[in-house]
């Protein structure tokens, strides 16, 4: 494998498409969001904002009604019926609580088809270790669940220190033991498929709060979503790499709009040198999520 190749604004660019004339709805990108439980709405909610904010036509939403009706709360156009045309990327696992939950079972299945599925959280757990081939996902853990699914693949014993210490080797190893792209979040956050490695680096830490992971989840399939409708495809890896990169860049235009609410999206498209800094103030994960329409502009407009 060649190495760790950094992922910048030219490289998201190429995953960001404006809508054509001829684009409809389901030519956007539909989006299945298979997230949340009673005990986790939120994780849904904010998965829905981001796939509607990244730019999907279509987002529809498989869980719980009490949960669906969360989701319709802050996202009218959310369809919460199920049915209907295909899904281009499902997204599976944000907030759900049951690794053996049938939604979480049927994307495993989905993936180890070839289908694009994002499996994030409780879903990493339903990759079955003995059969483990889902070329079709794109995998987003933190280093946490990371650890937990490299000690169940690989073989050895994996602590979260060792993904903290090599986080480019044990993503790799992953994505080889899958054939799947291995979404390593983080302040560098590593994109790993069998033969190929980059590094998207976060410009702010403000990201590291609960639910930031749920909005890339989203965007990840809204980005899959819409250039599944486009030729030729980006692959995988790099949708997965300029979601990472987008929602970096989201976070530090939420931020920087604690200070200043008129802050360009422009400002935060190039490298700063000070972008280790705190520069900004506390965001949540659904200023995250709502400043990634800002960011898309901004890239689309350069
Ligand atoms: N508003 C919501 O509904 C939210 C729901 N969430 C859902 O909550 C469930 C549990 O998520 P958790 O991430 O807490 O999972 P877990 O509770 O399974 O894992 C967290 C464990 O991993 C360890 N860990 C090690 N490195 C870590 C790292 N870099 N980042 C995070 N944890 C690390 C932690 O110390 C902790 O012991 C998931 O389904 C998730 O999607 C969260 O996303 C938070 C927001
Ligand atoms: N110190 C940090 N600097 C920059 N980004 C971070 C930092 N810590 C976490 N992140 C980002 O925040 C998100 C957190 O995801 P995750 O841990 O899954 O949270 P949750 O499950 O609560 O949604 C990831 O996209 C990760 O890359």
């Amino acid at each position: 494998m060649s190495p760790a190749t950094s992922f910048g604004l030219s490289e998201a660019a190429a995953c960001v498409f404006a809508p054509r004339p001829d684009d409809h709805k389901y030519r956007r990108g539909l989006v299945e969001l298979r997230t949340g439980s009673l005990a986790y709405p939120g994780a849904a909610v904010l998965g829905a904002e981001a796939a509607a904010r990244g730019g999907a036509g279509f987002v529809r939403y498989a869980g719980p009604h009490a949960v669906a009706s969360r989701v319709l709360d802050r996202r009218p156009e959310t369809v919460c019926a199920s049915g209907g045309h295909d899904a281009d990327v499902v997204v599976a696992g944000s907030g759900v609580e049951d690794p053996g939950d049938p939604r979480l079972v049927d994307a495993v299945r989905r993936a180890r088809g070839g289908s694009a599925t994002v499996l994030d959280a409780t879903a990493l757990q339903a990759v079955p270790t003995e059969d483990p081939a889902v070329p079709g996902a794109v995998l987003t853990p933190h280093a946490g669940e990371l650890a937990q699914l490299a000690t169940r693949l690989v073989g050895r014993r994996i602590r979260v220190r060792d993904v903290e210490g090599d986080p480019e080797g044990i993503a790799a190893e992953v994505a080889r033991a899958t054939g799947a792209v291995v979404v390593a979040k983080g302040h560098r956050t590593i994109v790993a498929s069998p033969d190929t490695l980059a590094v998207v680096v976060a410009p702010t830490s403000w990201l590291a709060v609960a639910g930031t992971g749920d909005v890339l989840a989203g965007l990840v399939g809204a980005l899959g979503a819409t250039a599944a409708h486009r030729d030729p495809v980006p692959p995988l890896a790099e949708l997965a790499a300029a979601a990472a990169w987008l929602h970096g860049r989201a976070g530090a235009l939420a931020a920087a709009r604690v200070l200043d609410p008129a802050a360009p999206a422009d400002d935060v498209l190039d490298d700063v040198s000070r972008a280790h800094r705190p520069v900004g103030g506390p965001v949540t994960a659904l200023d995250v999520a709502d400043a990634l329409s800002g960011v898309i502009a901004a890239v689309l407009a350069r």
